[in-house]
């Protein structure tokens, strides 16, 4: 398909898309919600999130002059640059770089040339495998799919089991939309069956790939084509004598248990100053004891962990804990894969919890006594997803930030990935590449230089 009719075709068809998922919102979130055993609402906040996230990229291209063709097919050339919120739409800016001369003065001298790049979002990669992980298994494949349509290429989805009715339900919105089914498929299954055949197969050009430590093996298996890589974390939440305790017991309650802690986002370790660690910790007892357990159906902020195995692998942390002399704040509860929210006060690193991702809803505390200790720790973790920082000094958090090896640092708020225009990059064992709509369509085009060689010098040249 010629480039600018293809992605113009893209664009038009994506806002279809992005209304009738939202015609769907109902069957999908009740499909998610019984598969996940996840409660409700934070489902129905990603859904809104996923649906305002191909609005996002629409309006980049769209919003600025109207949808007539001629105005789309520059803006489908050109690359999509920073964006901002407004009124919960992402509005994205555009910056046209279809072409940037570069004199040849760094060349060899008596070399007389235009040198011309140009970002070739008209050449697509080819075949996009986009393979996102159980916990947003529709948003997560949408911040995929999205950018890869726009930048002109096919997917092959490869949902999670736990999630894949609900992805197949998606795709076929994409279809309903009037994508061809050629262009979107979906291909089910266990990832630990199909998953070689489909990363290791020649027809892929690209794989964006967010979960766990699988995606360290994938990437090894891959081969010579662009990754995207977004996996687990362990993301320290730094408290100074100074910062707001109240508002960062807040975010600890949010960023640490929300989803019942099965997000790659989520507060995994505390690291506090030993002065304000018992104020900090009262307050945050105080709000676990107010979250509500049980099942999805209740609407409960604690819900069931995704699988048996996983809640085995929590308890496993827990009990290393209890052995080796950790305060729990609660008592530790389990019923199935049902596990009450646990705080675990003077926490040590010779314990498995100060270093290993629960995915669930237990949370260590480590009480420090400088900064240098926490930034140690924070940058001792094979992780370097996000962190934060809580303290009313923003010149020191700025330095705190500065030395934390992690992709992200939230200052006074609990990490996140969204909105989704922000670049969102995982370090170390945490990923490699970045998303967000923007960094996720440059990834998913190729960059092509074209030499024009003159016979003589031109006053063009500069
Ligand atoms: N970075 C993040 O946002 C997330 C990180 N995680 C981390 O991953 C851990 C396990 O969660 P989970 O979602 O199961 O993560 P996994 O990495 O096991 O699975 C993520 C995705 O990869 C697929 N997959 C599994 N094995 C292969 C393979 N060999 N080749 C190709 N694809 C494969 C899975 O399919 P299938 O379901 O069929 O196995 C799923 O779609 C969590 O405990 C957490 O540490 C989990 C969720 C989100
Ligand atoms: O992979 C994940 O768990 C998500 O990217 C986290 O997204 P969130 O910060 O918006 O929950």
């Amino acid at each position: 398909m010629a480039f600018d009719y293809c992605s113009v075709y893209n664009i038009k068809l994506l806002h279809k898309a992005a209304a009738i998922l939202k015609e769907h919102r109902a069957p999908m979130l009740n499909v998610l919600s019984k598969r996940l055993r996840n409660r409700l609402k934070m489902q129905s906040l990603k859904y809104e999130e996923q649906t305002l996230e191909i609005s996002g990229v629409l309006i980049a291209f769209l919003g600025m002059k109207g949808p007539n063709t001629a105005s789309l097919q520059r803006m489908v050339s050109a690359i999509v640059y920073e964006g901002y919120c407004h009124d919960g739409i992402y509005v994205i800016m555009i910056k046209f770089s279809r072409f940037r001369i570069v004199p040849t003065s760094l060349a060899k001298p008596d070399m007389i040339a235009f040198f011309m790049t140009t970002r070739q979002i008209q050449i697509p990669l080819g075949v996009v495998l986009a393979i996102p992980p159980f916990n947003y298994p529709v948003n997560l494949a949408v911040s995929k799919i999205a950018p890869a349509l726009i930048a002109g290429n096919s997917i092959v989805l490869k949902p999670p089991t736990q999630g894949a009715v609900a992805a197949l339900h998606m795709v076929h919105c994409f279809h309903l939309a009037g994508f061809p089914k050629g262009l979107i498929s979906c291909v089910t299954g266990k990832g630990s069956e199909i998953g070689d055949f489909l990363t290791m197969h020649p027809g892929v050009s690209c794989i964006s790939f967010t979960g766990g430590d699988t995606g360290i093996a994938i990437s090894k298996k891959a081969g010579m084509i662009p990754l995207q890589m977004e996996l687990g974390g362990k993301d320290a939440c730094i408290i100074l004598e100074d910062g707001d305790l109240d508002l960062a017991a807040a975010n600890i309650i949010k960023g640490g248990f929300s989803y019942s802690g099965q997000r790659c986002t989520a507060v995994k370790v505390i690291l506090i100053m030993e002065s304000v660690a018992d104020t900090l910790v009262e307050k945050v007892k105080a709000k676990v004891a107010k979250l509500t357990v049980g099942p999805p159906e209740d609407d409960c902020d604690i819900t069931p962990v995704v699988t048996e195995s996983s809640a085995n692998f929590i308890e496993g942390l827990v009990m290393d804990a209890k052995q080796k002399g950790a305060t729990f704040c609660q008592e530790y509860k389990r019923e199935g894969n049902l596990i009450w929210p646990l705080l675990l006060d003077n926490v040590r690193p010779d314990m498995r919890i100060a270093w290993e991702e629960p995915f669930g809803p237990v949370l260590p505390v480590i009480r420090i006594n400088s900064i240098e200790e926490a930034i140690h720790h924070s940058n001792a973790s094979n992780f370097g997803l996000q962190g934060c920082i809580f303290t009313r000094d923003i010149n020191k958090a700025i330095l705190i930030s500065d030395a934390m090896e992690t992709g992200t640092v939230q200052i006074n708020s609990a990490p996140a990935r969204g909105p989704d225009h922000f670049p969102f990059q995982g370090l170390k064992d945490s990923g490699i590449g970045s998303q967000g709509i923007t960094n996720s369509i440059n990834m998913m085009t190729k960059i092509k230089s074209t030499v024009i060689n003159l016979p003589t010098p031109s006053y063009a040249m500069g």
